[in-house]
């Protein structure tokens, strides 16, 4: 089946729309945060506790997995979800930005970029056909197009140049998946912080045809007005009947400030990787759970969460394990942190039902502490 997407209201006092996104592995209402399981885990979660938690979709990664294990023993085991035990939707990012993100001696060409193997050193070589077969074997429901995320800031004449050259990947993407009408493949807009070339870059994809599109090229260091901006005036340019996704976000700001301005989808390492390090999301503000003034508070990280974490288990213990170094422990904060964004999304939603995301936003700027000097 394709991936479609139903728009079931669209919010009175903002430009946030209430959806639901159709998938192989099932559906799920948007705006949506995907957890992210870059080596086929969602690291220290099981599967059972990210259904338990209302993970409906997460992510995984094509380039670490072609590295490790090889798509060809994901392929072997039936795909991602059997490899896994997963049985939600799943999304793979292309490998682009990681090859950028991770990889150093990079040379990119027409045909692909070669670079090295962050992990032995060895030379290797992506193409957009490449990603394409590696992403076909791991089987996910949504795949995305093989692209360049140029770093901020770039100069405009480089910036033209990749985003041409995207367009012209995203063609040969979409010539080497083997899927029946391309019922999968998002493709990947990009163009930085200049409208004209987001504005080339959207026209390009959106006549393409694909089932869904990604803003790319964000959250890779700008300031955050800046995202919005450009958020401002390229999520327009994308059509209404399919899923709009915006790639590396996921602190609570910008996933309200991003569904505000019609973003379905989300995705981001932030959360479970600052949970690695003992930091917590919580209702008001940033917890860094390692500070000796929680040794003895044996209150709950978050009073007003009603998690597995929060309702069992206390900041002191918490702090005991973190600063051990126990695994426990860290098992404790990422189920916290996954489960206080998804439970953020879930009240966006309920906003952008009641038509009050604007005055939702202004509430939890507040008592988060977005709004102090
Ligand atoms: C800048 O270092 C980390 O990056 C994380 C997320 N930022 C992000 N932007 C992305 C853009 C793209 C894109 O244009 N194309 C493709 N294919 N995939 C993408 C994935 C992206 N992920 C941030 O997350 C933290 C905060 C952990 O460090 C940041
Ligand atoms: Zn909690």
């Amino acid at each position: 089946m394709a991936i479609t997407y139903e728009l079931i209201k669209t919010c009175k006092q903002t430009g946030a729309r209430l959806g639901r996104v159709h998938t192989p592995h099932g559906s799920f209402e948007t705006p949506m945060f995907m957890p992210v399981g870059t080596l086929a885990t969602v690291k220290t979660m099981s599967p059972e506790e990210l259904e338990q938690m209302g993970a409906q979709i997460i992510l995984s990664n094509t380039y670490h997995l072609w590295l490790r294990p090889g798509e060809d023993i994901v392929e072997e085991a039936g795909g991602l979800h059997k490899f896994m035990n997963w049985n939600g939707s799943i999304l793979t990012d292309s490998g682009g930005f990681q090859v950028f993100s991770l990889s150093d001696l990079r040379q990119i060409e027409e045909e692909g970029v070669h670079f090295r193997n962050h992990i032995s050193g060895e030379k290797l070589f992506l193409s957009p056909e490449k990603a394409m077969r590696i992403q076909n074997s791991l089987g996910a429901d949504i795949m995305m197009a093989f692209d360049e995320c140029p770093p901020y800031p770039a100069e405009y004449d480089y910036m033209k140049k990749s985003v041409e050259r995207t367009s012209r990947w995203a063609e040969r993407c979409l010539e080497g998946h083997n899927r029946p009408n391309d019922q999968g493949l998002f493709g990947i807009v990009q163009g930085g912080e200049y409208e004209e070339l987001r504005r080339q870059s959207a026209k390009d994809l959106t006549s393409m045809n694909f089932p869904g599109y990604a803003i790319g090229g964000l959250s890779v260091g700008e300031p955050k007005d800046v995202m919005n901006r450009v958020l401002d005036f390229t999520t327009p340019l994308l059509p209404d009947h399919k899923p709009r996704y915006l790639m590396g976000v996921g602190s609570p700001d910008s996933l309200i400030d991003g569904s505000l301005r019609g973003i379905d989808m989300f995705d981001c390492v932030l959360p479970t990787r600052i949970a690695r390090n003992g930091t917590l999301m919580t209702s008001e503000g940033r917890l860094v759970v390692r500070n000796a003034k929680f040794a003895r508070d044996f209150r709950p990280i978050d009073e007003n969460c009603n998690c597995h974490t929060c309702r069992n288990y206390s900041r002191a213990y918490i702090r005991h394990l973190v600063k051990a170094n126990e695994t426990f422990g860290f098992r404790l904060t990422t189920y916290h942190n996954l489960h206080f964004l998804l439970k953020l999304m879930g009240r966006v939603r309920e906003a952008i039902r009641e038509d009050r995301l604007g005055d939702f936003r202004e509430e939890f700027f507040e008592q988060y502490g977005f709004n102090k000097p």
